[in-house]
């Protein structure tokens, strides 16, 4: 892939181009980005990443070897609507939008065009993303391998069925603001017992980090993880019944299983 061009300029574009600056495997001004309105938004991008803002979207996909779809679910159709006379089928889209099946982006290109859909998550940004990717009904293995390429610069990819990304988006794609918002919770309950801000973030920080690098260096699983710093009758055993007392497990059930059905509602209502 020699040539990038983004359809949508928020924080998911925001994040894969962040990713694939630091990876370095692009030219910057090989990146190109566009949006519907906000001039100020696109200016800034090109600023911070020395990449190329342009609002003409025909220039806009003019040499992109891959045109990424990054808008919400309900503006995909006038994005593509302003798109479609300009692409061709020698390119790849890839879209990273939640809950909109690759059948219906093909459709309304009204080409048969090869589309790979990628649930990505901000982590991209620094190179930490979990990305799910699955082809569509006219992408070739060489369409999977430049998707793959291309997403394991900014992290990590793995190739799922497309009935899959519901779930996947439940657990992944919204993933990271799970982990903020209980990051939030604990803040908040140290800072209640009265450590200072600072510190409470700090620790907890580097609890989460090392958490993270736990489960993927050790090679136990979570359970077994937590089952090593549970002391019979010590305060990480009060801590976790206090959780299952509390409906834990059914309370991270309903918030993926929520995410997963509003991914499948997306692709109902926009599709
Ligand atoms: N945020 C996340 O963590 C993740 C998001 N996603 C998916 O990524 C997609 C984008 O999300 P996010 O970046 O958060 O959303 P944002 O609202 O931050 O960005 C949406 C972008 O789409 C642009 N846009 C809207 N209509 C058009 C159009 N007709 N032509 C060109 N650009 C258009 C907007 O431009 P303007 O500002 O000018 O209106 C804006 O730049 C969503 O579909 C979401 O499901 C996937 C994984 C994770
Ligand atoms: O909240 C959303 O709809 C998007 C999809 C995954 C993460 N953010």
């Amino acid at each position: 892939m020699k040539k990038i061009a983004f359809i949508g300029a928020g924080s998911m574009a925001e994040s894969i181009i962040s990713g694939i600056v630091q990876a370095n495997v692009l030219e910057n001004d090989d990146i190109i980005v566009t949006n519907k309105s906000n001039k100020e938004r696109v200016e800034r991008l090109e600023e911070k990443y020395l990449i190329t803002s342009m609002q003409d979207k025909a220039d806009v996909v003019r040499d992109a070897d891959v045109v990424v779809l990054a808008t919400k679910p309900y503006d995909l159709e006038a994005a593509v609507n302003s798109i479609k006379e300009h692409i061709k089928q020698d390119q790849l889209l890839v879209s990273v939008i939640a809950g909109i099946s690759t059948d219906y982006i093909a459709s309304l290109t009204g080409q048969d065009i090869p589309v790979i859909r990628a649930m990505p998550n901000t982590s991209a940004s620094i190179g930490y993303s979990a990305t799910a990717i699955s082809a569509g009904a006219f992408a070739k293995e060489a369409h999977i391998v430049t998707a793959k390429e291309l997403f394991d610069t900014i992290g990590t990819t793995i190739i799922v069925e497309e009935e899959d990304m519901h779930i996947v988006t439940g657990i992944s794609g919204s993933g990271p603001a799970y982990i903020y918002y209980l990051v939030e919770a604990m803040e908040k309950a140290a800072i209640d017992s009265g450590l200072d801000q600072e510190i409470a973030k700090a620790l907890i920080t580097q609890t989460v980090r090392g958490a993270g690098e736990m489960l993927k260096q050790s090679g136990d699983s979570a359970e077994v993880l937590r089952e090593k710093i549970t002391s019979p009758a010590g305060t990480t055993q009060a801590g976790i019944e206090a959780l299952k007392e509390n409906d834990f497990d059914r309370i991270v059930r309903s918030c993926v299983e929520s995410a997963r059905d509003r991914s499948i509602e997306l692709g109902k209502k926009n599709g």
